[in-house]
């Protein structure tokens, strides 16, 4: 059994992270920590996981954590984990950040984005757990820097297609939705009910945090320099998340090429499923899923290429890819405690 702790288990990662390792089969949950609610049983704060195994909350001790457990799940706000990881990874044990602490190669794209980081040393060894696209990378990782949900959502289509030169790298355009759960557990003016209910709109236009994100790994991909414009939306939904990708073909690409090019990139993958011609993802197709669902429409005259990519944010989004993470990094099956629907409509 690989023993696990998951530190900030009283959010809303926290909590799928202990639903998917309570159904796990090679996995045992040690630990759950939460200042907030310290002293108190998991089964108080989430009365869903009641004949669970319940575990009382503590703070987070790294050397505590190190004495009892194989990975530590980090599901903490930004800044938070770049404290708490070097000490695991130090005790040698293996590290999934659910943050954005260790997503970025170069501390100084991230601190262009968040803050200055504390821990840039091990960024050179962490590895951007975007788990089709970097099995190999996580397979011997110490540390992994799990993927942001729109990240996800955006780069599984677009790698593909950048990689084998059938889009242009300039352009580029994500309409992207998200489910009010995207902002974790803490009330805030717009995630409250009355405003989050009714206020339907963009935010962040221009300035949000993934961009640079998203950028990163697909100038990587395309090998030259990317323009992705990104725009995100809160809805009125609990969770799930549809990022609407509009790109130009280069010369020549064809539906029919897109096509192949993305059947053999994820023919194989349990967790990409490509629609099939005219069939287009919405966010209840993947609900309570680790799936990303992909389907595409080609405008023959303009050469505009649809790609509505669909998943549930805290699932593919955040604790479903960070269970497949670790399945990777223990070099167990990659589908195990994935291969289930928790909430299926
Ligand atoms: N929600 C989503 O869809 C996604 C979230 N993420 C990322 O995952 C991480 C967790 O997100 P989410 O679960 O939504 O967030 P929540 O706000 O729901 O939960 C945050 C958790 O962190 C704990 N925490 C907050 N501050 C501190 C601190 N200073 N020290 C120790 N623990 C702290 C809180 O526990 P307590 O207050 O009880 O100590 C809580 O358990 C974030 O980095 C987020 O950006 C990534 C992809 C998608
Ligand atoms: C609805 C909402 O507020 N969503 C969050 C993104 C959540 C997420 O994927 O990511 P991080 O891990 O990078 O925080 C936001 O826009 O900041």
């Amino acid at each position: 059994m690989i023993k696990t702790a998951i530190a900030g288990a009283s959010g809303y990662t926290g909590l799928e992270l202990v639903k998917l390792i309570s159904n796990h089969p090679k996995t045992s949950l040690e630990a759950v920590t939460s200042n907030s609610y310290q002293g108190k049983s998991f089964t108080d704060i989430f009365p869903s996981m009641r004949g669970f195994k319940s575990l009382i909350c503590t703070p987070f001790d790294a050397n505590e954590l190190a004495d009892k457990v194989d990975v530590v799940f980090l599901a903490l706000p930004h800044k938070v984990s770049m404290a708490f990881a070097p000490k695991l990874v130090d005790r040698n044990i293996k590290v999934v950040d659910l943050s954005a602490d260790f997503r970025f190669d170069d501390a100084k794209a991230y601190e262009a984005v968040y803050q200055p980081h504390t821990a840039s040393n091990l960024l050179k060894e962490s590895v951007y757990g975007l788990c089709e696209l970097n099995r190999d990378r996580i397979k011997g990782a110490r540390i992994i820097g799990n993927p942001g949900c729109y990240p996800t959502s955006i780069l599984l289509p677009l790698v593909p297609l950048l990689k084998e030169k059938l889009i242009s790298p300039q352009g580029l355009i994500s309409d992207s939705k998200s489910g009010v759960s995207g902002a974790g557990r803490s009330l805030s003016l717009t995630t409250h009910y009355c405003e989050a209910n009714e206020a339907f709109g963009p935010y962040k236009v221009g300035n949000h945090r993934h961009t640079p994100e998203i950028n990163e790994v697909l100038t990587k991909a395309a090998g030259e320099r990317v323009s992705l414009t990104f725009v995100p939306h809160l809805v009125p939904v609990t969770r799930g998340m549809v990022s609407t990708i509009y790109a130009r073909t280069r010369k020549g690409a064809a539906e029919k090429q897109i096509r192949a090019t993305l059947n053999r990139w994820y023919e194989n993958e349990p967790f990409v499923r490509i629609l099939p011609p005219d069939k287009f993802p919405n966010m209840s197709h993947v609900k309570g899923t680790n799936c990303c669902d992909i389907g595409f429409h080609l405008e023959p005259e303009s050469g505009r290429l649809i790609i509505v990519s669909a998943i549930d944010n805290l699932l593919k989004g955040a604790a479903g890819q960070a269970v497949q993470n670790m399945n990777i990094m223990f070099e167990i099956d990659e589908k195990a405690g994935l291969d289930w629907v928790q909430t299926p409509l």
